[in-house]
């Protein structure tokens, strides 16, 4: 079985208006309302891919019960721990004319010690064969050592784990050997306080991952494609052409197309195709893709050794 844990799940408020002026009133043509969140987008690609996964993470206030409202149409199997203060609020700006994205994540609610007590309890079901994926950040009060403990938790329960998650977390959580990281090229870039000129420095800096522990490493780099990078050779998968509605939850997107077929292929190369393959359906749609343009998309995508 694979695990999704969305630490600070969201409602993700995406407002589609013309253009953006900062400073003025403006007004959407449009506006939806999304179960956000990291884990969770995971565990919606999955379910398109016909993967199993149980949803786990922290909801609270009357925030919480939409956000559940809103998860109910997409029958994911969840067991959250309920909080008291309210689940957090994102607001996801797409500027159709200027062509850009603006996002504003909240930092999410303050959890207990006996909120963190019960999720920490609620993680005992997992074990030998179960994939655990992380991803995120972190609620405001939590301790970045959070996902160290729980990596180290389910690690000794025999799971394996994937992390998205960025800066000193991720960094932490390396010696155990996530079967997956996958920061994106700015990402990567800020974990080592550098710029990169070309793809050849990415793939360097991606080595490092590899060096402190990681067992593959994922490079997102938005409209210019991904590149999956192993000991000795570095693959680049493009990004088809296609209208961009709506990239939040591309990376998620990725995460779990490329979990779902390594749990059942062992291949990293297939792995990285249909994750890739995930990533641009996701750009490519208003919300999550389904499986549909997820296998429409597939076609258009070729790996190659560079
Ligand atoms: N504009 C786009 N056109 C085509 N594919 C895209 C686009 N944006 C994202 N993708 C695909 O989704 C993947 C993940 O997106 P990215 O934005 O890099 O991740 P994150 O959301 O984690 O920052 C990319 O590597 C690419 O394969
Ligand atoms: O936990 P964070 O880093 O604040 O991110 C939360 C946001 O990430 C998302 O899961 C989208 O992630 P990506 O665009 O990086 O794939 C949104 O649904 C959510 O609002």
């Amino acid at each position: 079985m694979i695990y999704t844990i969305t630490v600070n799940p969201s409602i993700d408020y995406v407002l589609q208006l013309k253009n953006l002026n900062t400073g003025e009133v403006n007004r959407t043509q449009n506006d939806v309302k999304l179960p956000g969140g990291k884990g969770i987008n995971v565990s919606r690609i999955m379910k398109e891919l016909n993967i199993d996964s149980t949803a786990l993470g922290f909801i609270g206030g009357a925030t919480g019960s939409m956000f559940e409202e809103l998860l109910s149409q997409h029958n994911l199997k969840t067991s959250f721990t309920r909080v008291k203060e309210d689940t957090r609020i994102n607001v996801k700006i797409n500027a159709t004319e200027q062509n850009e994205e603006t996002e504003i994540n909240g930092a999410g609610p303050v959890i207990s010690d006996d909120e963190q007590e019960n999720f920490m309890n609620n993680l005992n079901e997992i074990g030998k064969g179960d994939i655990v994926v992380m991803a995120g950040s972190l609620c405001r009060n939590l301790n970045t050592n959070f996902y160290l403990d729980i990596a180290e938790k389910i690690q000794k329960q025999g799971a394996e784990f994937i992390i998205d998650t960025t800066g000193q977390a991720l960094l932490d959580t390396l010696p155990l050997h996530p079967l997956v990281v996958k920061p994106n090229h700015h990402e990567l870039a800020d974990l080592f306080k550098v710029t990169f000129k070309d793809e050849q420095e990415i793939i360097t800096y991606a080595r490092k991952l590899l060096d402190k522990g990681a067992k593959h490493v994922l490079v997102s780099m938005a409209g210019d494609g991904a590149l999956l990078v192993t000991k000795d050779k570095a693959y680049k998968a493009n990004a088809p052409k296609g209208t961009v509605i709506n990239s939040v939850g591309a990376g998620d997107s990725m995460i779990a197309g490329f979990a779902g077929t390594f749990m059942e292929t062992n291949d990293p190369i297939e792995s990285f195709h249909m994750g890739a393959a995930c990533g641009s359906a996701t750009a490519f749609s208003q919300d999550i893709a389904i499986k549909e343009k997820i296998d429409e998309v597939y076609k258009e995508i070729s790996i190659i050794e560079i």
